[in-house]
C-alpha cells in the first residue's frame, strides 16, 4: 500500500504549487507534548477516511473538529491534507491553524523538499517524515530543512530496521513509533514496546496508531512514550470533548 501511495505523491509533486504566504503564529510541539498534564501529550488527529478503514467520520467538519480539540485541551493537533487516500485537503489544515492556539502537524507523506516549503506556506508547525518512505539521507535533509523553515518534524518508523537506518544519520527530536504497519495494516501497540528499547533517550517518543482507550494509553506509555497520536476512536466520538476526556483520564463524563 505504501508503495501505491508514493507513486501517487510523485505525481502530485510535479504539479504542486504554493499558495500565497500568509503569516502565522508558531507554537512547538516538543514543548508542547513535554508539557502535557496528562500521562502523555495528545496529538489529535483530524481524519475522514484512510485506506485501511474506509470513510471514519460521515459528518466531517474539519474547523469544528479542530476547534473541539482545541477547546477539548489536546496539545496538538494532526492534520491528513492527503486528498487521494484520505480524503484530506491542505485547506483544512490552515483553516484549523487560524481557529487554534496549540501546534498543528501535517500528516502527508512527504517525499520531497517542494511538500516542506508547501508546508510551512500552509500553516504548518510540524511536518511528519517516514522513516520507511524516504533514504536517511533525504530524510534528513528534510529535517533540517524543515528546521531551517521554523518547523520541527515528528520522524515516523515502524521497524527496527528503519529504526536503525535513521539513526545511523541523525537523532530526531521527536520519534513516532507507527503501531501500523504500512504494507499490511496490522495494528500492535507492543509495537511501541520493541522500538522503545532500540530509541534515543534524547528523542521523545509518541506512539501512533491502534490507540483506542485509556488503557491503551497507559499501556504505551508504560513501554514509554510520552506522547500518543490519536485518529480514529477520537473521529468516531459523537462528541470529542467527552472523548478527548475519557481517553486521558479513563473516567467517563456525562
Ligand atoms: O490509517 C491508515 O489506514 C493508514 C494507511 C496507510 C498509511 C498511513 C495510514 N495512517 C496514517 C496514520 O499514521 C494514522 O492516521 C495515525 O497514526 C492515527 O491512527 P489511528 O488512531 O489508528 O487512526
Amino acid at each position: 500500500m505504501l508503495e501505491t501511495i508514493l507513486a501517487v505523491k510523485r505525481q502530485e509533486v510535479e504539479r504542486l504549487f504554493l499558495p500565497e504566504e500568509q503569516s502565522f503564529t508558531n507554537y512547538s510541539l516538543k514543548e508542547s507534548l513535554k508539557n502535557s498534564p496528562h500521562l502523555a501529550g495528545l496529538i489529535a488527529e483530524v481524519k475522514k477516511a484512510s485506506p485501511s478503514k474506509g470513510i471514519i467520520r460521515e459528518d466531517f467538519n474539519p474547523v469544528r473538529i479542530g476547534h473541539e480539540y482545541n477547546q477539548a485541551g489536546v496539545q496538538a493537533i494532526s492534520v491528513l491534507t492527503d486528498q487521494h487516500f484520505f480524503q484530506g485537503h491542505r485547506d483544512f489544515l490552515t483553516d484549523i491553524k487560524k481557529v487554534v492556539d496549540v501546534p498543528v502537524l501535517r500528516k502527508d507523506f512527504i517525499i520531497d523538499s517542494m511538500q516542506i516549503a508547501e508546508s510551512a506556506y500552509i500553516g504548518a508547525d510540524a511536518v511528519l517524515l517516514i522513516g520507511e518512505a524516504l533514504e536517511a539521507e533525504k530524510l534528513h535533509e528534510l529535517y533540517l530543512q524543515a528546521q531551517d523553515l521554523g518547523m520541527e518534524a515528528l520522524v515516523e518508523v515502524h521497524s527496527e530496521e528503519t529504526l536503525e537506518k535513521v539513526l545511523k544519520e541523525f537523532t530526531p527530536e521527536i520519534l513516532g513509533v507507527n503501531n501500523r504497519n504500512l504494507h499490511t495494516f496490522e495494528t500492535k501497540l507492543s509495537q511501541t514496546k520493541r522500538m522503545a528499547e532500540l530509541a534515543p533517550k534524547e528523542s521523545l517518543l509518541v506512539s501512533e496508531s491502534g490507540i483506542f482507550t485509556n488503557e491503551d494509553l497507559r499501556e504505551v506509555v508504560g513501554y514509554g512514550a510520552e506522547g500518543v497520536l490519536v485518529g480514529e476512536s477520537l473521529m468516531k466520538q459523537a462528541d470529542i470533548k467527552k472523548g478527548v476526556h475519557d481517553l486521558m483520564t479513563g473516567v467517563n463524563v456525562l
